[in-house]
């Protein structure tokens, strides 16, 4: 297929993302006292520091204050928890980060379950899952939350369609299935072990790519005039260069989709704008106590 077929309306995230960033900083500025995140990092892989850096930059572009605890990668399960103790105590801090993945010697449930669940601004703690399954006021993972909005910004209303999801990942899937079922879609949960998943990702209106394998999804796939969600984010390294980022979706998919986001400019950017939404609907809880 050539690109000329490809007629797929773009769902640019960046429009979506400063539209509710917009809307974040105002409900800041209300505020007695600027929401507060503090983001916790350890070791230096590359794309944890680059996501790092960009979520306390816009934070502050936003009007929102944060502070980045950068621990060695050797640092120990005990200092980890105490830090996080001490977060959780600190009037404050309205929100607490703590970027994923973790070193392997790290028990990463543990760490997720030790931050206080009002200040659980991804939504990782179990108290929050529950929460949001069962259709209850909750902090939700940031990338499935984005992706809602994207939507609703774009007019996409998913009460009563059909919408599969590929991937049942704690951070992407299952919270979007839970978003989904909420807003009144018919969820099915696709994954690796799916038979003949081509044959499900056909039945959707609106399908969402979260497995994190490149280009994976290609165009027979998908039922024609659908709305595709890209939520991957696969680097592929390059020498001498910036690694090149690549959907979870084949390009070609454009020529069969009504619309799809693009990788990057997609999903991406609506992940840090909701995660500064989720820090100051943390902070405006908080401050009605
Ligand atoms: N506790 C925790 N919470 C997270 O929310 C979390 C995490 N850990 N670990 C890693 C993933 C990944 N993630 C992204 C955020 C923004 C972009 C983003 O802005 N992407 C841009 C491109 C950025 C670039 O150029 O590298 C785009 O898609 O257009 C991507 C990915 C948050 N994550």
């Amino acid at each position: 297929m050539t690109a000329s077929e490809n007629t797929a309306q773009k769902l640019a995230g960046p429009p979506a993302a400063e539209a509710l960033l917009k809307e974040t900083a105002e409900r800041s500025a209300k505020l007695t006292r600027k929401p507060h995140l503090s983001i916790v990092r350890l070791g230096e892989d590359p794309a944890s520091v680059s996501y790092v850096a960009g979520k306390d930059a816009k934070a502050r572009a936003t009007g929102l204050s944060s502070t980045v605890h950068a621990l060695p990668e050797e640092t120990t399960q005990a200092e980890l928890m105490a830090l996080i103790r001490q977060l959780n105590e600190d009037g404050n801090v309205n929100g607490i980060l703590v970027q994923l993945p973790l070193p392997k010697h790290i028990n990463e449930e543990a760490v997720l379950l030790a931050i206080d669940p009002d200040k659980d601004v991804d939504g990782f703690h179990p108290m929050n899952v529950g929460r949001l399954w069962t259709n209850h006021p909750a902090s939700v993972p940031c990338t499935p939350q984005g992706v809602m909005y994207l939507l609703k910004h774009y007019g996409i209303d998913p009460a009563g369609k059909r919408v599969v999801i590929i991937g049942r990942s704690n951070i992407v899937g299952r919270p979007m299935a839970g978003l989904l079922t909420n807003a009144h879609a018919t969820v099915t949960v696709a994954h690796s072990k799916t038979q003949d998943l081509p044959a499900v990702t056909r039945e959707a209106d609106i399908l969402i790519a979260a497995i994190g394998k490149a280009h994976f999804v290609t165009p027979d796939m998908v039922k024609p005039g659908a709305v595709v969600i890209d939520v991957g984010i696969n680097r592929q390294e390059r020498e001498g260069k910036k690694p090149k980022l690549l959907g979870d979706v084949h390009p070609d998919v454009a020529s069969v989709a009504s619309a799809m986001t693009p990788v990057p400019g997609g999903v991406g950017p609506m992940t840090i704008a909701q995660l500064l939404g989720n820090t100051v609907a943390a902070a405006e809880m908080q401050a009605k106590r």
